[in-house]
Formats: structure tokens, sequence, C-alpha cells
């Protein structure tokens, strides 16, 4: 089990990490997800014993974790950092890196481990090319590979994806995070980006400017969510106050909604004007002005200007997503 205990970090005089705290069991994932600045990477190096916390306490299995005032070497045996440099060996081959942190006896077992590895990062066919002749993305699996050759107990990962295409994305998460979890491997992702954490972490912990805003399992803070800045952090998003959703009530108190809770639809009179809008695949994405608010919404098929719209929430979606009472709104 990993535990921080109130930990606080400073690199000069303000604090980068206030009174972080939280537990993972062993075998779970942890996402920690915030804007650029937040102090993922910090609270990772931290995780890691390369920084001393300037208050509170780290364990590991109930064992104190120290920094590098109090040990030579950062980490314990069994933690691995794959950090933003993957720190790999560039003139040597793909399999010889990832089988370097093995012992050299026993290298045909090495070598199958390697194999297993290289399947999961989907570079079988690059065993014996030179990293230095790999793209970015590439280098960045090779470096994810070389961390899990010998089984860590706890794996810390800084953007573990960020190099990587959007077609190798998806497969390697779901490859990597099955390995991590029929290998009981304890997992912290520090991530700016939802998809590599909320189909996969078991907990998230949101941080904003260095502070805790929520810790939670990814459903739960998605679909109860309240705080624009989480929302933000998973996409566009509307903020309404719920009388502008339910015109019989009065209530200031604000919901986010997202655009997939909103339809547009076609109607006698026009209710929106379309300010921008963009196709993203899937569905096309607008920004429409509605009453004295600019809304997001998304539409299968493009919003014509010779129609007229109007705009309708899907309240019971809300409400069931919010837990709300309809009777106690008005
Ligand atoms: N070595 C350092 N010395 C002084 N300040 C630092 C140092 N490293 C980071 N910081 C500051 O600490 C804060 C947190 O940085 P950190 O790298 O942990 O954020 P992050 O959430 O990982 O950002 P990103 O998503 O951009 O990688 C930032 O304001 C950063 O400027």
């Amino acid at each position: 089990m990993l535990e921080l205990n109130s930990v606080y970090f400073s690199y000069d005089k303000d604090f980068t990490l206030h009174d972080i705290s939280f537990r993972i069991n062993s075998g779970e994932i942890l996402g920690i997800i915030g804007q650029s600045g937040c102090g993922k990477t910090t609270l990772l190096k931290l995780i890691f014993g390369k920084l001393d916390a300037n208050q509170g306490e780290l364990f590991w299995h109930n064992e104190k974790i120290l920094g590098p005032s109090y040990q030579l070497i950062a980490g314990k045996e069994d933690f691995k950092y794959v950090t933003q440099d993957y720190e790999l060996m560039p003139y040597t081959s793909v399999l010889e890196n990832i089988i370097k942190p093995l012992s050299r006896q026993h290298l045909e077992q090495n070598i199958s481990r390697a194999r297993e590895l290289l399947e999961v990062v989907s570079l079988e066919e690059f065993e014996n090319t030179k990293v230095k002749n790999l793209s970015g993305g590439q280098q960045q699996r090779v470096a994810l590979a070389k961390a899990l050759a010998k089984t860590p107990q706890l794996l810390l990962l800084d953007e573990p994806f960020s190099q990587i295409d959007r077609y190798f994305k998806n497969k390697l998460r779901r490859k990597l995070v099955k390995f991590l979890k029929s290998e009981n491997v304890t997992c912290v992702i520090a991530t700016h980006d939802k998809d590599d954490v909320l189909p996969f972490a078991d907990n998230l912990l949101v941080l904003k400017q260095g502070k805790t805003v929520a810790l939670d399992t990814p459903l739960k803070l998605y679909q109860r969510n309240k705080n624009p800045y989480i929302a933000g952090l998973f996409g566009d998003f509307n903020f309404f106050k719920i009388k502008d959703i339910w015109p019989q009530s009065n209530k200031e108190e604000r919901l986010v909604v997202y655009p997939y809770e909103i339809e547009i639809k076609e109607a006698k009179t026009p209710e929106i004007q379309v300010i921008e809008q963009y196709f993203s695949g899937q569905f096309f994405k607008s920004i429409i002005q509605w009453k004295s608010q600019r809304v997001f919404v998304q539409t299968p098929i493009p919003l014509t200007p010779k129609k007229a719209y109007k705009l309708t929430f899907k309240k019971e979606h809300l409400q069931k997503r919010y837990n709300l009472n309809l009777e106690k709104i008005s």
C-alpha cells in the first residue's frame, strides 16, 4: 500500500504541493490529473524519493519513503519511475535496452520476457533496431517495456502516452493496464489527458495549484461533478444555473452540463444563434448563443443558418446524474 499523509513540498519559498494525502492499495491504479504546472511531476518525484517533503510522510507498505537527504539512490528497489526523458541507451538495440535491468544470468528467459513486453507495447518487429533510429513515440514505448522488465511493485508514469499517436495510444493503454493488473503492479499515472485515466484508473486525484480538489472514482468525478475546474479537464462543458434549466425553480446554484446533455431541435422561430461550428469526426461541435449565454453543444449533423432551432436539456438525465429532486427544485 502507498500512503501519503499531509505532504507539503516547496522548491523555494511558496509551497508547490499543499497537504496531499491519499492511500492506494496494492494493484490499484491512481490517476493524477490537473492543469499544467499543478504539481503532478513534483508529486511523482516525491513518491519516488527524488525530493524531500517539507512536511508530512510517505509510506510504502508501512515503510517510510526517504528523500535524497536520507539516501543516495532515489526510490526503493521495487519502484520504477518512467520520466518524460526516457533514459535509454541510444546505440544499443531495443531488446538489449529492455533486458538491461535483468540479471545477466538466464539470457533465454530474459529474451522471452523482453519479447512478452514488446508484444504489450506493439514493437515486436523492432527488437533488433537501435533505439536512436526509433521515433519519439516508439522510444516512449521502449521505456515502458524496460520499466516492466523486472516487474516493479510500484510504477510511476509521467505522461506515459504523450508522444504516441492515437492509433497506438488506445491499444497500448488497454494492453498496459491489462498487464499491470495481471502482475498486480500498483501504478500512479500523472497526466493532463483524461483518456489516459478515465477508463482505467481506480481513483483520480485532481490537483489545482498543488492542492487536492477531489479524490474519487472516475465515474463519480465525471457524473457527480459540480466543479468547473474538474469538468474542464474532461473537455468542453457548460455551467448553468438550475433556474436556467428548470425555469420554475429560482435556484442560483450552478450545474455542470456536458454538450451531450443538450439537444438542439428544429423550431418555428429561432431561439438560438450559431456562433461557431466545427466538424469533430463523430459529431459537429458548435458554440451557440442562447438567451444571454454562450453554450457548447454537439449535433450529429451540421446546424444550418437557414433553419430555426431551439435548445432543450436532457432534464431526466441531469436529474439522475445529480440526484436532484425536482419537487425540491421549484
Ligand atoms: N526544479 C524546480 N525548481 C523550481 N520550481 C519548479 C521546479 N520544477 C517545477 N517547478 C515549479 O513547480 C510547479 C509544479 O511543476 P510540475 O512540473 O510538478 O507540474 P506538472 O503538473 O507536472 O506540469 P506539466 O503538466 O506541465 O508537466 C510549477 O509551477 C513549476 O514551475
